[in-house]
């Protein structure tokens, strides 16, 4: 079975992004000689008259690949009143976010939960086609009802990060944009490449030279423990041997983290996802496409690893990774860094954020066949090599101790909530809340 049958084409990647070189000065200087004096003041007219109508024309100079990034028109006055109306603090001591990623999974139930408690929010998507991208206009648009505004563009569209920064001092960064998926990066490996190390690296740069600095806390995921066969997981394990690209661009993440931290004074927490579900969720993702091949009588392959081996995960209920993110930024303390330059040591964090009681896929798909009331059509076939790995288990002590973190919704719990949703956004046709 191909594993992009789940999904739809291909994501954005580098090579969709022609990096081409603005072409106004080099013209202006080839046919300088040639032109008469008439000819010159029409050309320069035409250039003046084409920057004033640019809503962010010093940027797209300083900036030549922004126009090959971008995706949709931003900026101009309405565009900046959204941005602040958005990032608008309605409660006592609440922050601003700025929240990559946010039509994603987790990206919309961060945001909304941000913006209930009175905290300012703006998103930032890229909306790429992953996986359906009309799920992630559902997600906006909900987004969109609750008051964030969901501005689409790529974090690697440097012009447009620090055009956020000039409208709203924002005082966090959730940084949630990323390409996902462990079996996909050995078909699109760029498109890993383009968004969690380049994307990160570029909105790192953009947060260091902010006045103020933001915090940021961002994603990373318990594919970085790899082959580690120590259970369960610790943050100080060793995360060295990675079994897919994904995983070795988010363990390349934590380290331009700390690098990012050490020279520049960025207050920087790392989160360590496991195999996150629930309504809303990826339809990449195992227990999703389950559910809907299932529902359709399609045959779904379960893994198992060689000689029967049992191939589990520690599956984590949104809610649950919502209240870590949440703790996250508010146990965050502030970058000490301003203008580009470190003022002294900031705070530098690794979370797991599991739910630390692993369930083995056949489970998995008992409670679904239970929930469903229907057969599933299984075929078991061993683990192929393309970068899963047998088992994920998550030690929490440190999130507990530090973040208040503790989970409270085991798979059955959370599989019903998600199969609720399921049902009401595809069976009914309608849209529904989460
Ligand atoms: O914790 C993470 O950091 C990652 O979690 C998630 O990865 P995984 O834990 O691999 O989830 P997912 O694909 O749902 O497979 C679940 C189980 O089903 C098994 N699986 C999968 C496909 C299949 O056809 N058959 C099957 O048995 C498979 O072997 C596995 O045991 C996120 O997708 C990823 O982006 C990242 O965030």
């Amino acid at each position: 079975m191909s594993m992009s049958s789940h999904l739809d084409d291909t994501p954005s990647t580098p090579g969709k992004f022609k990096i081409d070189k603005s072409p106004y000065l080099h013209r202006t200087r080839l046919t300088y000689a040639s032109f008469t004096k008439l000819g010159i003041f029409f050309f320069l007219a035409a250039i003046l008259v084409f920057f004033l109508h640019s809503p962010s024309s010093s940027s797209l100079r300083s900036d030549p690949t922004r126009r090959s990034l971008r995706t949709s028109d931003w900026g101009g006055l309405a565009w900046e009143k959204q941005l602040r109306t958005s990032a608008k603090i309605r409660r006592t001591g609440g922050f601003s976010v700025l929240v990559t990623g946010a039509a994603g999974f987790v990206g919309t139930h961060v945001s909304l939960a941000l913006k209930r408690r009175g905290d300012g929010v703006v998103g930032v998507d890229n909306f790429n086609s992953y996986y359906d991208p009309t799920l992630k206009r559902a997600r906006q648009e909900l987004l969109e009802k609750a008051g964030v505004f969901v501005v689409e563009g790529d974090i690697n569209d440097s012009a447009l990060l620090r055009k956020f920064f000039e409208v709203v001092a924002f005082s966090h960064v959730m940084h949630l944009a990323a390409q996902a998926g462990v079996r996909y990066a050995m078909e699109n490996p760029g498109s890993y490449v383009h968004s969690n190390i380049a994307g990160f690296v570029n909105l790192l740069e953009v947060c260091k030279d902010a006045n103020p600095q933001p915090a940021i806390v961002w994603a990373s995921s318990s594919s970085v423990y790899g082959l580690n066969k120590k259970v369960p997981f610790s943050e100080s394990d060793r995360t060295d041997q990675p079994a897919s690209l994904y995983a070795a661009t988010k363990k390349a993440g934590e380290e331009i983290a700390h690098t990012y931290n050490h020279i520049y004074g960025l207050s920087l927490t790392g989160l360590r996802f496991f195999t996150v579900y629930g309504p809303w969720g990826r339809p990449d993702m195992a227990y999703f496409f389950f559910t809907k091949d299932i529902l359709k009588g399609k045959q779904i392959p379960i893994f198992e690893a060689p000689n029967h081996g049992t191939v589990a995960r520690d599956f984590t209920y949104i809610d649950d990774i919502v209240k870590g993110c949440v703790s996250s930024l508010d146990t965050s303390e502030k970058s000490t860094g301003s203008g580009g330059r470190k003022r002294g040591p900031a705070q530098l964090r690794v979370f797991n954020l599991g739910n630390t009681s692993p369930v083995p896929v056949r489970d998995l798909v008992g409670i679904l066949e239970r929930l469903l009331k229907l057969k599933a059509n299984k075929k078991v076939l061993t683990l192929p090599r393309n970068g899963d790995v047998q088992f994920t288990h998550a030690n929490i002590s440190f999130a507990q101790r530090e973040l208040g973190y503790k989970p409270t919704t085991d798979l059955q719990t959370g599989l019903k909530k998600f199969v609720k949703w399921y049902l009401s956004y595809y069976g009914s046709g309608k849209k529904s809340s989460v």
